[in-house]
């Protein structure tokens, strides 16, 4: 039997025939060159860290091109340090699949400390503290999810935490965003030392949100007395402290029974899957796809390890957004959504069985090949049809990553404005296209209209996924059966097609409503009906 511990590596020849790989260097220099002389801190240590980031330390690790590891330290939930990374002395065994359900296995030993960033964790702060004050530290990353950047309520309030913070000054700092402030300053205490603080997180512009976060809390600050003006001018002092933008591309689901199964039969012990107290789903191992895209806005004061040679796109800001844009606007987000609310309807359990189905799969190729890519902004670095390709015949159709279209199909009156409004958009900006061509971009959303009846297309009660706006939307589709005639159809979802904060565009004006209404009609027309509309429109 084999354990994932320091202790267990040296069983070679145990771990070569469970066809493990294991790191290629001396794991205990990298450790003690990285306590003396710190290059690179992650803040959260989930799922896509281990799986991505810090496999991107170990590559160069083993090119010879970095001699330091990374530094992991959690900002929000302390279980995942104390049991996932200090039982298994911070190893972590990634599990790569492709479509085909080949495996590759191999053992992460990039992360040289799992700290707990809190200052009730005294020793742990103190590191910290020590840690940001060295003049080797490049770089500081964050995979904290969006929220973790939030300084605001709903109401536009700032959050407890955060005001107590604001009120306390970076000496106790609770919020996570109070937190990171707290060791800037620190770093700003010792010499005003310079770093590039890279968000890694999914969202837009991620960069500008890590920033203007900081920056709030280090003016109130000011503002109160507690840290000098100049503090704020350093974190605004590009050539000093950056914030360069991201975008980053790879499927980390949850950590997958059958994955844990597979790697017990290899002889692996101790590999259950916990869910923390604070609902992060974790592992000793990561399950994860082979495709993977990292783009970084090349913006690094102190400088940085040559992230280019382990595949990462070093480059401008505009490419970045770019890059982002294709992703999400047409290549990768809009094909999900569109699985989402059809299988949502259809009472598919996984995307992946979803790609199977012929119109299905006939949707998405039409929205992606047919559709986008006449309007799809190319970052010049990522060949967009490539892209497509990669995501319709090798992504989406993997068995071993078990996304499914109910966690897609969240907040999507949120992501449509993106996801499909901008591609309208588009079309009646450019002289050379019809909107009106537009056929199946129209009929997801009509997909949409018929999942916000809240029942699908056996005729059984469907519960929509969490949605901000979903008891607004629901209420102009109240009274809708299947089966039956409406003459007033197009005025109860003119509300809903008119709304450009929802479609970017108003789809009467643009003249896509009409469509959009004929596409709803057929499928409320029974049982089955969505299916029959599918099926006639994507043959
Ligand atoms: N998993 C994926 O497929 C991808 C994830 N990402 C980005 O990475 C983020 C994290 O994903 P995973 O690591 O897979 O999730 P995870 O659930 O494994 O880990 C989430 C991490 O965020 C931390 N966190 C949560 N709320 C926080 C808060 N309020 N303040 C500070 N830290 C907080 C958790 O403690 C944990 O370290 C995503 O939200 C997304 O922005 C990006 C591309 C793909
Ligand atoms: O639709 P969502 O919730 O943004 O999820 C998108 C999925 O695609 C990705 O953007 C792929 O990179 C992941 O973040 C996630 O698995």
């Amino acid at each position: 039997m084999l354990e994932l511990k320091r202790k267990d590596i040296s069983k070679q020849d145990l771990w070569q025939k469970a066809n493990i790989v294991l790191p290629q260097f001396d794991i205990e220099k990298i450790e003690n060159a990285t306590y003396q002389n710190p290059v690179w801190v992650h803040f959260g240590a989930g799922n896509i860290f281990r799986g991505y980031i810090a496999a991107i330390a170990q590559d160069l690790i083993e090119r010879g091109e970095l001699d330091r590891g990374v530094i992991a330290a959690e900002l929000f939930d302390y279980e995942i340090i104390d049991r996932i990374y200090k039982p298994y002395d911070n190893l972590c065994l990634v599990v790569t699949s492709d479509a085909k359900g080949n495996l590759e296995k191999k053992v992460v030993a990039s992360i040289t400390e799992g700290l707990k960033c809190d200052k009730s964790f005294e020793a742990d702060w103190q590191r910290l503290c020590r840690i940001f004050e060295s003049s080797s530290l490049q770089l500081v990353t964050f995979t904290i999810t969006e929220k973790g950047y939030n300084l605001f309520d709903l109401k536009g309030d700032y959050l407890p935490a955060v005001k107590e913070d604001i009120k306390n000054g970076p000496q106790s700092p609770k919020s996570s965003m109070g937190k990171v402030a707290a060791l800037a300053y620190v770093r700003y205490k010792s010499g005003r030392k310079p770093v590039a603080y890279v968000s890694l997180d999914n969202c837009s512009k991620n960069g500008e949100k890590l920033q203007s976060s900081i920056v709030q809390i280090a003016k109130e600050w000011a503002k109160k007395g507690l840290v000098e003006e100049d503090f704020v001018e350093y974190l605004n002092h590009s050539s000093v402290v950056s914030f360069p933008w991201s975008m980053i591309d790879k499927i980390v689901p949850r950590p997958s029974e059958r994955i844990k199964e597979l790697l017990e039969e290899d002889g692996l012990e101790n590999m259950d899957i916990i869910c923390t107290s604070k609902n992060t789903y974790i592992a000793p191992f990561v399950n994860t796809e082979k495709a993977q895209y990292l783009v970084i806005e090349d913006s690094f004061p102190n400088g940085r390890p040559p992230l280019e040679r382990a595949g990462v796109f070093m480059t401008d800001r505009k490419t970045v957004e770019d890059s982002e844009r294709m992703k999400v606007q047409t290549c990768l987000n809009p094909l999900h959504t569109a699985l989402a609310i059809f299988g949502c309807l259809l009472g598919y359990k996984t995307i992946y069985e979803e790609v199977k189905d012929e119109h299905l799969r006939r949707l998405i190729e039409k929205i992606g090949y047919d559709e986008g890519l006449k309007v799809v902004v190319d970052p010049k670095i990522i060949n967009p049809r490539k892209y497509i390709k990669e995501v319709i015949e090798e992504r989406l159709p993997n068995p071993y990553i078990p996304d499914t279209p109910q966690r897609i199909a969240t907040d999507t009156s949120q992501k449509m404005p993106i996801r499909f409004g901008e591609t309208i958009k588009a079309y009646t900006e450019n002289s050379d296209l019809d909107v009106k061509s537009l056929k199946y971009i129209p009929l997801v959303i009509a997909g949409w209209l018929r999942y916000l009846m809240c029942i699908d297309d056996d005729g059984n009660v469907l519960e929509p996924s969490p949605d901000p706006l979903i008891p607004e939307l629901k209420k102009y589709l109240e009274g809708i059966e299947l089966g039956k005639e409406y003459e007033d159809l197009e005025e109860r979802l003119r509300p809903i097609l008119t709304n450009e904060v929802i479609f970017r565009v108003d789809l009467f004006k643009v003249g896509l409503a009409q469509r959009i209404i004929e596409y709803f009609k057929e499928m409320i027309q029974g049982v089955g009906a969505v299916r029959k509309t599918l099926q006639k429109y994507v043959s």
